[in-house]
This record gives C-alpha cells, structure tokens and sequence, in this order.
C-alpha cells in the first residue's frame, strides 16, 4: 500500500478530510511558510507512542466499559514548557501513582492510570482577546501556540512552539517510562507516601480507610505476594486533540495493519468546545485507531450522544469512545440520566468518566478564577448516583491536578481560602487540585466506590 506525505497527493487513509471542514479553536498563523516547515518537520519526526501501545490502552479501556477497572486521568490544564522539569513531572506522576493505590482499593479493581501530560499545551479559550489594564491582546492559547508573557511578542503564535511541544513531550514520557518502569512505582514505596500523608491529623477522617489499606497489604505480604512484580506500573499520556496541524502531522499509518494512529499520545480527547458533528475535530479523530474522549457539557442532547457514537465508534469496539461528562455539580443530576439511558439503549459500549471540574469553575471575590473542591466532589457524588440508578458503570475520574503545594483550589481539608489563593496560584488556565487535595479526593472518591 503506497500511502502518500501529509497533504499531497491522494488522501488514502482519509487522515485529511477533516481539512474542508470547520475547526474551531485554531490559532491564526502569521506564517503559512513557517507553519508548513514545522508540520514537514514533525511529519518526518519519530512517534511518540506507537500503535501497539494505544491498542493496547484501548483494550484496558474495554474492560473498564465491563466495570473491570477504574480509568483515572490527571494532570495540568496546561503543561507549561518551563515546568516539564523531571521534579514537576515526578511529583504529578506520585501523585497520580498515590491516588491510584487508593482507589485501587475501594474499587477493587485495577485502576488504569492515565497523565494530562505530554501534550497538553492547546487550550481553547472562550475568547480570542485578553485585556489588562486598557491593553488587549491575542488570548493565550498554551504553550504549543504562544507565550503566557502580556506583551504584544509573546502573543503572536509561532509555528516553531508545535516542534518545541512534540520535543518536550519526549522528554516528558522519557521522565514517565524511567519513573514509572524504574522502581518508582513500587507499592510498598507508594503506600508509604499514602502513610506519610496521612500523619497531617486535617486527614483524620480517612484513617480507618488508610488502615485497612495498610492492613490489606501487610496480608498480601503474609501470604507471600510477589511485591517484586509490582515495582512497575503501566502509565499512558492523554491530551485534548486541539491543534489539528499537530496531530495530523504526527499521524502515522500502522504497517501492521493498514489503520491511521496519532501516535502524539496514547488517548486524545476532543474537547466540549469543538465536539460538533459535522466539524474538523470529529472528522479527525474518526479516521485514527486510538482510544478517544469527547467531553460533554450540560446542553448536550442524548441525540448529540448518539450521533458522536455513530461518527467516531459506529461498530461499537469496547473501549474505542469514552465520554467525559462535565456538567457542574448542581445540573450532573438533571443533565446526565438522559445521556445515560439512551447510551445504554443504544448497547454500544462507552467508558463513562466524570470531570467534576470544567462545570464548577468560578471567579472568587478577590478575581481569581477558582473552584470549590466541595462542588468538584459533589459532581463526582452526582456522578455516581446517576450510574447506580441506571445500573450502568460509572467508569473513572478525569481532574485537573498538579503534584505540588499549589493554592488554585478552595477549600479542602486545609481549607484554601479566597485570601489563600494568592499564596501559590501558578496555573496558566484553570485552577488545579494541589498534591494533597488530588489525595483527599481519592480518599473520598474510593468510599463511593466501595457503596
Ligand atoms: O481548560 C479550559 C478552560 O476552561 C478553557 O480553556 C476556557 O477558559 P477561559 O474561559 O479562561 O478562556
Ligand atoms: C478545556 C477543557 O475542558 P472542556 O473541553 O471540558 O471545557 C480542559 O479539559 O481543559
Ligand atoms: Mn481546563
């Protein structure tokens, strides 16, 4: 099979159609030159992941559809390039790694483990313009298009920052695999920072949790287990499938098979903003093999539901669609029963997850852009209520967290509050769970599981 160089010739695999279509949330390139340098470039450029990988995330996502296992998806709402050091990128992975021992535990079951990271640097913004101060400017679009500085220079997009991304991705997932293959994960090392937090007498309320985790694993060692065997963990990268030129030109055709993967990431997810039908994200997505998100909003109609599924996973393959609804704490009640019925209905499968974050974002009186971790697990509460009714599986977490001592968040155990934020607040976007907040979260989040 001859398959033709990114944008010439005959479009075999289909990679280009969604070029006649809309897209939204596409940064305006000064330079088509530069631009098409940096996509030649990328397009000639080794894959991050490769397709036997994101098969086999798909797979794991199978048998969450099953309620086999638990999905948990974390990370920044924007990796900054200045913040991809290993010390950054190992404290999200810990953090990730400490949430997923808790869950483990009180979904018994094993929880696939899943960064925002190594490519989240495209936002898209609910405006093209910011304004301080009487001076406006192009809205920052994450790191992948322009610089978060408010100056004039820093705001132009530079095709040049997609190369960058696609570089600092590497060396992000090279930080994972080492951490993540190397000892790092060890359950008797991770259970021992899960220990460690919970010296903190604000986390008194999960002691007896914590200790019949404690109590779980001393009996695995009675009984002889292999904790040996449990020193590496698999651990995928996930990021919103925004800029097109990027995830096109790191596309790549599978020669086992014949099928198109974007090989940028394990899992891609289109985002509630450009989920239209008939739209370029979901012309894209459809045409490549790996496991993909949609996120749904509050106006989403169980018809909207339908027709996602019959464009991006028309044959119903287990663990190819997971739906990340985001509704906002007070409406996931009302809004996601419909969706949930009619995909159950309809018999294909989906991974339904929750993001408890993007529907309860608020501006706090001082002017922070913030949320209330009290509505972020009331959503998840919602969440699961909704799945219990309808006896379907409510399949995992997708949160915006950070692995350090950041104060983005209100509220909390140690409670954050509006004149707390100002300590730490270094989110480009939205405001993140820090370290210890991501773990109260799991706390809370496994004794829902175990109801
Ligand atoms: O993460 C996503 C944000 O919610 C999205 O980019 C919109 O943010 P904005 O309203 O600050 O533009
Ligand atoms: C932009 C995001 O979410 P949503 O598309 O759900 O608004 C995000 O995940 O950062
Ligand atoms: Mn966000």
């Amino acid at each position: 099979m001859t398959v033709s160089a990114p944008g010439v010739g005959t479009d075999v695999t289909g990679l280009d159609s969604y070029r006649d279509r809309v897209a939204l949330q596409q940064p305006t390139w000064p330079d088509a030159g530069a631009l098409a340098a940096a996509t030649a470039e990328l397009a000639a450029a080794a894959p991050l992941v490769v397709p036997s990988a994101a098969d086999h995330v798909r797979d794991r996502l199978a048998a969450v559809t099953r309620g086999e296992a638990f999905l948990l998806q974390g990370g920044d709402c924007a990796e900054s390039f200045a913040e991809a050091s290993v010390e950054r990128v190992r404290n999200k992975v810990r953090t990730i790694l400490q949430m997923a021992v808790v869950l483990t535990y009180g979904a018994s079951m094993p929880v696939v483990k899943m960064g925002r990271m190594a490519g989240q640097y495209a936002k898209p913004r609910s405006s093209d313009t910011e304004t301080r101060d009487g001076v406006t400017l192009p809205a920052y679009r994450g790191d992948m298009v322009n610089a978060f500085e408010f100056s004039e220079a820093s705001r132009i997009p530079d095709p040049q920052r997609l190369v960058q991304a696609y570089r600092i991705s590497g060396a992000t997932l090279n930080v994972v695999r080492a951490l993540t293959e190397g000892g790092f994960a060890d359950l008797r090392r991770v259970h021992e920072w899960n220990q460690g937090f919970m010296q903190n007498p604000a986390y008194a309320r999960y002691e007896s949790t914590a200790a019949e985790i404690d109590r779980a694993i001393r009996f695995m060692d009675a009984c002889g287990a292999d904790f040996d065997a449990l020193r590496t963990v698999e651990f995928f990268v996930a990021h919103e499938a925004l800029l097109l030129d990027y995830e096109r030109a790191l596309s790549r055709v599978d020669p086992r098979t014949g099928a198109a993967y974007d090989t940028s990431g394990h899992f891609l997810w289109i985002g509630e903003r450009t989920r239209q039908l008939d739209g370029a994200h979901v012309e894209f997505l459809s045409r490549v093999a790996n496991p993909i998100g949609v996120k749904l909003g509050p106006t989403t109609a169980p018809d909207d539901a339908l027709r996602l599924m019959d464009r991006l996973n028309p044959d119903g393959v287990a663990g190819r669609l997971t739906f990340v609804a985001r509704m906002g704490a007070g409406k996931v009640r009302e809004a996601l029963p419909a969706l949930v019925e009619a995909v159950r209905r309809d018999g294909r499968p989906v991974v339904w997850v929750t993001d408890p974050m993007h529907g309860n974002t608020i501006t706090s009186d001082s002017g922070y852009k913030t949320r209330r971790f009290g509505d972020v697990l009331d959503e998840v509460a919602g969440f699961f209520e909704v799945h219990r009714a309808h006896g379907t599986v409510p399949g995992g977490l997708h949160v915006e967290l950070t692995g350090d001592d950041v104060t983005e968040v209100l509220g909390g155990s140690e409670e954050i509050d509006d004149a707390g934020l100002a300590r730490r607040y270094e989110t480009l976007v939205d405001p993140r769970l820090n370290h210890q907040q991501s773990l109260e979260m799991a706390f809370q989040v496994a004794e829902m599981l175990r109801v």
